[in-house]
């Protein structure tokens, strides 16, 4: 049986009405399902942690951003027990674009309801103050959250996907929080043998798959099935080569330049000097110093098409 956990209001409420196109299909299809709806944030974790509690096979499928994503992760008791399939209806869909997901709803159920290829996802998880979350694309301090928090409590993402472009929020975010950022010392820790002290940095990041931020292509290599997480440290550059840098990244380009540091590991152990803002996936942690990102012991199973 499918087990669809839904959120209604990913891209502003469309994911209400794409439901509402999938249940269709999915009744006409004959399809053993059943559906939660969310109601309030990280509801989804807790359905997730309800249905997955007796630690046997169940078959998820997501509907919405990488927000919901990140929550049903969360919620999961055992990954090595679920198969894992996934409908984007999201603003940013970095997490579909990673691993090159369909984006179109019903070529996605498609996929879903008669799949031909599986893989076996890694799924991160960072440590912080004690506490800890799972995150499927990555987690990042310093001015990448930095621009999550902002999107978050700015009406701009609302109101660029009423026009379909809620991915350019971030964008829009970025410039203005670029202004008034101030980069600060970092000390990066990988796989606690290669220490590593930078100045002046914007933003530190461990990657499970290759997009952030609605398709900043900022690890190229991160491949979610290897095993490891990509590490990018942006610093010791000017911010005006910051920003003129910001749309090469969109391809990839921006690796060839200096100031830009990339590595693989397993284990990420980044502290900065300043408290700084936090995301997962996206959704926000407040200020921090310290975070420790790495990979779940077990994979999860993931429908592809
Ligand atoms: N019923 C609900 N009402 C309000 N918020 C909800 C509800 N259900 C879930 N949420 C919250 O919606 C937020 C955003 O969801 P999601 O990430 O799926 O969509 P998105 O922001 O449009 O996509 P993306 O993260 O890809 O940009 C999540 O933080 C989640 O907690």
């Amino acid at each position: 049986m499918y087990t669809f956990i839904v959120n209604p209001n990913a891209r502003s409420g469309l994911g209400h009405k794409v439901w509402k196109d999938i249940e269709r299909s999915l009744k006409e299809s004959g399809a053993d399902y059943q559906a939660y709806l969310t109601r309030y944030q990280r509801h989804a974790t807790s359905i997730a942690r309800e249905l997955t509690c007796h630690r046997r096979p169940c078959t998820l499928i997501v509907l919405g951003g990488d927000g919901t994503v990140n929550e049903v992760m969360n919620g999961i008791t055992d990954l090595s027990q679920v198969t894992f399939g996934y409908i984007p209806i999201g603003s940013s869909n970095d997490f579909a674009r990673g691993l090159g997901l369909s984006t179109d709803p019903l070529t996605a159920l498609g996929h879903i309801l008669a799949p031909s290829k599986y893989t076996y996802i890694n799924v991160g998880a960072m440590s912080y103050q004690g506490k800890r979350r799972r995150f499927a694309v990555s987690t990042g301090i310093g001015f990448d959250a930095g621009v999550c928090h902002q999107v978050v409590v700015s009406r701009l993402k609302v109101l660029l996907n009423k026009i379909g472009l809620g991915k350019l929020s971030y964008v829009g975010v970025a410039l203005s929080l670029m202004m008034s950022l101030k980069p600060g010392k970092m000390t990066v820790t990988l796989d606690d043998s290669r220490k590593m002290e930078f100045e002046s940095v914007y933003f530190a990041v461990a990657m499970n798959t290759r997009y952030e931020g609605g398709g900043f292509k900022f690890c190229p290599d991160a491949d979610p099935s290897d095993g490891l997480l990509d590490v990018i440290v942006i610093a010791n550059m000017s911010k005006l080569k910051a920003l003129a840098l910001l749309p090469t990244a969109f391809k990839g380009c921006h690796v060839r330049f200096k100031g830009i540091h990339i590595f693989t590991c397993r284990k990420a152990d980044i502290v900065s000097r300043t408290p700084l803002p936090v995301h997962t996936d996206g959704e926000p942690i407040f200020l921090q110093r310290h975070i420790c990102a790495s990979l779940e012991p077990q994979k999860m199973k993931l429908i592809l098409s």
